[in-house]
């Protein structure tokens, strides 16, 4: 195909600007879906996806527009727009000329709308300013566009005004994306080099990966060359996905689409990797982008020792269509052998938390989520802690480092002395203020991750109710005065239940989380201490009395039915406990930690 009539273009957007809708609205109009299938959002169709809205894995689809009688070619690939996601969106537009920033007529640019832009912006896109919604009883349309000009530095004087619910303005989309948007450049002939945005696992046809040839071509039967590695692999079948898989007999430069060959499993394919002919190889590969760094950790065990076997099956099943999640072994004394969970961000690890529920019937007992940490050892040597139980002893550390998170708020005006407060209460560091128009502004702080991945999100909504927005980026680790924090049970440390804190707050988060755990742990038949501790210092205590024989007995005594009841309560009850030594510890104890942490 020539090159002349292929774009490749990207939606970024904040969630909920109707990115999905618009898409759905392209193919519809280019006849790729029906009516039907419109009304069924066909991009997002993973489960979770559509239960929360949101769109978690990039996509990509070919879409056929004719043009003054030429028929187009235009590739569009979908990207995420929440913040544990920004390094699809980033993998996403390396593979595209252009990019369409959606913005809603009437909630306008918001944390997110800034974040994507400027990726777009930085990977040398042209984009192309769509405000939607415009059937909205209420909308600000030019409040809207001084807003996009202000922020992200874009002109309002080409922006499209559309509704991708009711189908206004769409073809002026497609006009848009054809006259500004550059085409594809490379050579037919050229040794090939195509860039891996994406891959997925099908049950059916195994691996399949995601391509957009930059240049050169590739022909179904060749042998390819992975050039991170110099794997080989056969090419059984190359195609399009429009949107479903349509195979053809090739992809020339610009194209878009998909190799189906013999590599087995997910792991071999390496995101961002470029793809070569094994005869002819390309000499030089495309640059590619920096694996995604999963942030945030917890460990998850099973409750019954037996299904250890079962829960790696399913860890391993959900890795094989997510590669940005990890799992590895670990055994804990309070838990006993259970697994390390790696994810981007919280969002991340809800939706795996809500897939591996969904998918499975093991009972399972999940540690509270830490951050990842970083250390300066005496001997010179770094270590990244994912689980606070690993932190060597005070002795063997030189510096102890947090992650740091570049952060920007968009609020309200009235809002700014509140989450600048909120900040302030989290070690924030103050960057800037930059107003969008006389009633909103963008507020940027430097912030522990370790502060904000938790609940910040859930506090700015409750305290701009809900027309704040926020977006970060993890810019680094900084030295921090953070110290580990451990939790004695009956004078036992339970290692699943240490964490690491700031050490100005030690004291005050150990208190309240021996008085929360104090409340979750049932009274047993003899005294139990609960204590906190740095080192070998308590700093908190509480205690648990002992239950007093007979109690129960004395109220419920005759009524055999209540009884059972109560049998069988106690039962389910008892499923999501752990026996630590003498002491029966619930499920919920170990994400006091949790909770804790939200509370400040
Ligand atoms: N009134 C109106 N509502 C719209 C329009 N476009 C989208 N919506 C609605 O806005 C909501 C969000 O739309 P989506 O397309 O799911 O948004 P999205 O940007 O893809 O969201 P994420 O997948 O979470 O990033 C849905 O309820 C849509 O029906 C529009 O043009 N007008």
């Amino acid at each position: 195909m020539d090159t002349k009539y292929i774009r490749n273009f990207s939606i970024v957007a904040h969630i909920d600007h109707g990115k999905s809708t618009l898409a759905d609205q392209l193919l519809l109009l280019s006849g790729a879906i029906t009516q039907r299938e419109f009304k069924e959002q066909i991009l997002d169709d993973l489960d979770v996806e559509k239960e929360r809205g949101i769109t978690v894995k990039a996509r990509a689809v070919t879409i056929h527009y004719t043009h003054e009688g030429e028929v187009y070619e235009l590739n569009l690939i979908d990207t995420p727009g929440h913040v544990d996601f920004h390094y699809e969106v980033s993998r996403s537009l390396a593979a595209c000329e252009g990019a369409l920033l959606l913005i809603d007529a009437f909630q306008g640019v918001q944390a997110q709308s800034v974040a994507n832009a400027y990726a777009a912006i930085e990977a040398d896109l042209s984009i192309i300013t769509v405000v939607n919604k415009i059937d909205l009883p209420v909308t600000r349309i030019e409040e809207v566009l001084e807003e996009v000009e202000t922020i992200i530095g874009l002109p309002p004087d080409e922006a499209l005004r559309v509704s991708a619910k009711q189908g206004i303005g769409i073809h002026d989309v497609f006009k848009a994306i054809i006259k500004h948007i550059p085409p594809p450049a490379g050579l037919a002939d050229a040794p090939l080099r195509a860039l891996v945005f994406d891959s997925k696992y099908d049950n059916y046809r195994g691996v399949i990966t995601y391509i957009r040839v930059k240049e050169g071509t590739l022909h179904k039967g060749q042998t390819i060359k992975f050039m991170n590695d110099g794997s080989k692999s056969h090419v059984i079948e190359v195609g399009q996905f429009c949107p479903k898989m349509v195979s053809c007999d090739s992809l020339g430069p610009g194209q878009v689409g998909y190799i189906v060959s013999g590599v087995k499993t997910l792991g071999d394919i390496h995101v961002g990797d470029t793809v070569t002919l094994a005869e002819n190889p390309a000499e030089k590969a495309l640059p590619g982008y920096a694996k995604p760094q999963q942030m945030v950790f917890c460990g998850m065990y099973p409750i019954d020792a037996t299904d250890f076997e079962k829960l790696r099956d399913e860890l391993h099943k959900l890795s094989l269509n997510d590669a940005s999640f990890t799992f590895a072994p670990e055994s804990s004394d309070a838990l006993g052998f259970g697994f390390r969970c790696g994810f981007l961000g919280m969002l991340h690890m809800e939706i795996i938390q809500q897939r591996l529920e969904q998918e499975q019937e093991i009972d399972l007992i999940q540690t509270a989520p830490n951050v990842t940490y970083e250390l300066l050892l005496t001997n010179g040597q770094t270590q990244l802690i994912d689980n606070p139980e690993n932190v060597p002893d005070a002795g063997q550390i030189q510096e102890f480092r947090e992650p740091i998170a570049k952060t920007a708020f968009i609020v309200p005006g009235e809002n700014i002395g509140t989450i600048m407060q909120l900040c302030a209460d989290r070690r924030g560091i103050y960057k800037s203020t930059e107003y969008l128009g006389p009633l909103r502004a963008q507020i940027v702080y430097e912030l522990p991750l370790g502060e904000i991945v938790y609940d910040m999100h859930d506090r700015l909504k409750s305290a701009t109710r809900g027309y704040g927005t926020m977006d970060y980026e993890i810019i680094g680790f900084k030295e921090s005065d953070l110290v580990k924090m451990d939790i004695l049970v009956k004078g036992v440390k339970v290692d699943a239940l240490a964490t690491i804190v700031h050490r100005s707050e030690a004291e005050r988060r150990g208190r309240s989380l021996v008085k929360r755990l104090k409340k979750e742990i049932s009274k047993h038949q003899f005294e139990i201490a609960l204590q906190a501790a740095i080192g070998a210092r308590v700093i908190a205590r509480e205690t648990l009395s002992a239950l007093r024989k007979n109690v129960t007995a004395k109220c419920y005594g005759g009524d055999i039915t209540r009884k059972r009841k109560l049998w069988a309560k106690q039962k389910e009850g008892k499923k999501r406990m752990k026996q630590f030594g003498q002491v029966e510890i619930p499920q919920k104890a170990f994400l006091s930690v949790l909770d804790v942490a939200k509370e400040d």
